[in-house]
């Protein structure tokens, strides 16, 4: 991991820290572990991490359900680009974003001037399997939520791969060793490196 730059700081560390000086994006469909592995690749890296819903959700002060509920979903996008925005300036680490996030252009493009992008990509019995029995994803309360995940599939992965780097998502690999599948594939790419560290 000689490519990432170590950090400085004095004292003991449980772990190698890193200090990055972008921020790397997760990218991807509800359930494909943006959340989960963006923690841990983090946690293996002593970075900061963040994510874009929980951001949003602790301003409002409302699950996103709820936002989704009250507010529409034109309100939630309006939300979740500030939060980007502003998370990308102000964070260097690992920042998930919500599964809608990479389909608007405004915030590919900034996340591609002031980050990386990596999408999980997972397969749609993959992601039904993870999300069919959680009630937290607002877009899926419709009357045929499986046929609904389908179709933001279909619409959505041209959009993902236009991410920096993919790592695939496979059923038998836990979130650590998705996590570490993450860094690998950052690993390879010098170029991708090269950028985080500008
Ligand atoms: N590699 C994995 N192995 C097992 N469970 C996983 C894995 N990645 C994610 N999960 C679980 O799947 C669910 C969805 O993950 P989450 O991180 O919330 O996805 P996202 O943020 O992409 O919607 C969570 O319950 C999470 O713990
Ligand atoms: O796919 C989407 O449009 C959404 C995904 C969710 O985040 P996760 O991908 O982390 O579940 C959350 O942002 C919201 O429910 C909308
Ligand atoms: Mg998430």
């Amino acid at each position: 991991m000689s490519e990432f730059e170590q950090s400085t700081a004095d004292g003991p560390a449980p772990r190698p820290s890193y200090r990055l000086k972008k921020t790397v994006a997760l990218v991807g469909m509800m359930g494909a572990g943006k959340t989960a592995v963006g923690r841990s690749v983090a946690q293996r890296l002593g970075v900061p991490f963040l994510d874009s819903d929980a951001e949003i959700e602790r301003a409002a002060n409302l699950s996103v359900p709820e936002i989704f509920a009250r507010d529409g979903e034109t309100f939630f996008r309006k939300r979740e680009s500030e939060v980007i925005a502003r998370l990308l300036d102000a964070h260097c680490g690992i920042l998930s974003t919500g599964g809608g996030a990479f389909l608007a252009e405004v915030n590919r493009r900034n996340i591609g001037e002031r980050g990386v992008s990596v999408w999980l990509d997972a397969d749609l019995d993959l992601l039904w399997q993870r999300v069919r029995h959680k009630d937290t994803r607002p877009l899926l309360r419709t009357a045929d939520p499986r046929g609904t995940l389908a179709a933001l599939y279909e619409a959505r992965v041209p959009l993902y791969r236009k991410a920096d780097l993919a790592v695939t998502c496979k059923q038998n690999l836990s979130i650590e060793a998705m996590a570490q599948r993450v860094i690998d594939t950052l690993l390879t790419r010098p170029d991708v490196l090269e950028k985080i560290n500008a």
